[in-house]
């Protein structure tokens, strides 16, 4: 249906390569070695990131840069979406959340220092790293409410807050994090936040606890609750300048979002292969559960959902090749409603036809159903996308 480039194409080849030989063979056992050692990187990961990396199947999300592998996002969403079929394998090929943001946001607003700093250990995949923020006290998804200080000091900015839901930061190997805090509470509102790096191991970061979805921790990545309590960092950790916090949320959240509709996808369409084994290999009634008319209903219906999904991902996707990220927010807010409500009803449907298998620890529905309700909050609710798309579809009006 899409006419992708000869090398995409190996590309794509090789990633699904790779996944029948290493990824889903490897599945159960990386959830045992993250049952062993809950916050380390498990050591089939490791194993598995060396392979991807020798076979050039590396960091292949970063458009507009020559530190990635020169692929465009519309490139990108075809093999994102494969990826993104098991949990565990985008963090493999160095493509995971929330790190591929944030490289692109230290490659796009980041000091050469804080490239060879950061970004150089991000994109070896040696470390790992955390977008702080969300905070408990106030309801962040307008992010003007965010509260934590950030004060200048001297040649020091002075760091207090509270943050909650840093994914990644359980993570041993989460070593920097970007946090959004306040530099001037009288700006306009606006011109208020600003972004900084804070190394994890900075005097004053505690990380006070991991945060449970749905009853799973979600090791070996984990979301933490982290107090931020008079740290101080040089002021050359800002990203930017001061009060230009929200200019890089724009530019971040893009790609950030987008990637996650792209593997939604995946997800809906392993889910959806699952659905159609089960329904041809089980009878009740005298008949295969796809004969009957709900299931049959069921499969089509999924079909219909992920398809609309995948052509509104890739619209996104060369709309901000070919226009920007601030020109494609309608596109990127449209995808960013629509993907997560799919493929929760996708799952859904699934775990229906698997009957009681698809709420137990069996199959990978139960666990990528908690994971896919998150993403109707993370990176900012529905409500807050579709006000978006409808305040632009109104501008052209008013
Ligand atoms: C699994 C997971 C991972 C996450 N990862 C990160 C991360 O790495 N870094 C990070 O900083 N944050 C992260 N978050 C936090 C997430 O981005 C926030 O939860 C989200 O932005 C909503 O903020 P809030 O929880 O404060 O909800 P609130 O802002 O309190 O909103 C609550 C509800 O109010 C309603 N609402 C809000 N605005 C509107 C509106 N304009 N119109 C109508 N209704 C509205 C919605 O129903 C919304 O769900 C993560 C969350 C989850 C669950």
């Amino acid at each position: 249906m899409f006419e992708l480039s000869p090398r995409v194409q190996d590309l794509k080849q090789q990633i699904e390569a790779f996944m029948d030989e290493h990824i889903y063979p490897n599945e159960a056992l990386f959830y045992q070695q993250v049952k062993e050692n809950k916050w380390g990187a498990p050591p089939i990961q490791e194993e598995l990131k060396a392979k991807a990396k020798s076979m050039g199947l590396w960091n292949l999300f970063l458009p507009h840069s020559e530190r990635g592998a020169g692929l465009n996002n519309e490139e990108y969403g075809h093999l994102c979406e494969i990826m993104g079929r098991s949990s565990i394998a985008p963090e493999v090929f160095n493509c995971s959340a929330p790190d591929t943001g944030n490289m692109e946001t230290i490659e796009r607003y980041g000091s050469e220092e804080h490239k060879e700093t950061w970004l150089k250990p991000l994109l070896a995949g040696e470390i790992r790293s955390c977008f702080s923020m969300t905070e408990p006290d106030v309801a962040s998804s307008d992010a003007t409410n965010i509260e934590c200080e950030i004060r200048r000091d001297g040649d020091e900015y002075v760091i207090n807050g509270t943050k909650w839901w840093s994914s990644g930061a359980m993570a041993d190997s989460c070593k920097i994090a970007i946090v959004m805090g306040k530099t001037d509470a009288n700006a306009p509102k606006h011109l208020q936040q600003s972004m900084i790096l804070v190394p994890l191991n900075t005097p004053g970061v505690t990380i006070v606890r991991d945060l449970h979805v749905f009853g799973y921790d979600h090791a070996p990545h984990g979301h933490a609750e982290i107090k931020y309590e008079n740290v101080r960092v040089p002021v050359s950790n800002i990203l930017l300048g001061e009060g230009r916090g929200f200019e890089i949320a724009q530019g971040r959240l893009g790609p950030g979002r987008i990637h996650h509709c792209m593997r939604s996808i995946g997800v809906a369409e392993r889910a959806l292969e699952a659905m159609c084994r089960r329904a041809a290999s089980r009878v009740a009634f005298g008949k295969p559960l796809y004969k009957h008319g709900s299931t049959s209903e069921n499969i089509a219906k999924s079909r219909c959902e992920i398809d609309q999904a995948r052509l509104l991902t890739i619209m996104a996707a060369r709309s901000m090749d070919q226009f920007g990220n601030k020109v494609a927010r309608q596109q990127i807010a449209m995808i960013k409603a629509v993907a997560p409500t799919m493929l929760c009803n996708v799952l859904d449907r699934a775990i229906q036809v698997h009957g009681a298998a698809g709420v137990c620890q069996d199959t990978f529905l139960a666990s990528a159903y908690a994971k896919a309700r998150t993403l109707r909050l993370a990176d900012g609710p529905d409500e807050v996308h579709l006000g978006t798309i409808a305040k632009l579809e109104m501008s052209r009006y008013l």
